[in-house]
């Protein structure tokens, strides 16, 4: 067992941001997943022109190897698009394969997209005020589907881990792309068996 002791942070409602300024958010911007994306090309244009911020989260220094952990911060994915495919995370497995993790929409409107390493797929909206529950097993990436940022509280098991080379080798079975002015989740061309 951890020597935790009791704490306290601020995340401010609608930003999300740690406002205290006691943690600093890891920062991911379009180069480090031009691959990830449908249009590999329209994401290299994006770097060149400026490589813009994809999302910001807080991950606190809380030990990672102890179960009776509970690792939790804010995720800020900002507005945009690279070609047709909303702004996205990376998304992950869990190396613990079988940890659930819950995120509760703060502001702005967006998707999870899931998937089992069996191939189950499946996508839930979120905005403010509703949890969502991405059971073990489930590979997770947060789109944002609207026009501000989405900022969402997450809070996992502290040993789970981040299993984030299967998502890099094989992508995700679908992806989420603009069409009429909508969200419409299509399969992804370069998903690989
Ligand atoms: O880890 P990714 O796929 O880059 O996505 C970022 C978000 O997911 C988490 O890893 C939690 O699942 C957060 O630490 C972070 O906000
Ligand atoms: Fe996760």
């Amino acid at each position: 067992m951890s020597d935790v002791k009791p704490f306290v942070l601020d995340f401010d409602l609608v930003s999300g941001f740690c406002t205290s300024g006691k943690v600093k958010p890891t920062q991911r911007r379009v180069s480090d997943m031009v691959a990830q994306f449908a249009n590999e090309t329209a994401a290299r244009a994006m770097v060149e022109g400026g490589d813009p911020l994809l999302y910001e989260f807080y991950g606190l220094d809380l030990p990672e190897d102890d179960s009776g952990v509970l690792q939790f911060g804010t995720t800020i994915l900002y507005p945009g698009k690279v070609g047709e495919e909303y702004f996205m995370t990376k998304g992950h497995f869990h190396t613990i394969l079988d940890t659930s993790e819950i995120y509760y929409g703060l502001s702005g409107h967006g998707m999870m997209l899931m998937e089992t390493p069996e191939g189950q797929v499946d996508w839930k909206e979120i905005g403010p005020g509703e949890a969502l529950y991405v059971p073990g097993r489930w590979a997770h990436r947060s789109i944002n589907t609207g026009t501000e940022p989405l900022v969402m509280f997450f809070v996992y098991r502290g040993d789970a881990g981040h299993d984030y080379g299967t998502i890099e080798e094989k992508g995700y079975r679908k992806l989420v792309v603009e069409r009429d002015g909508k969200p419409a989740v299509i399969d992804n061309p370069k998903w690989k068996v």
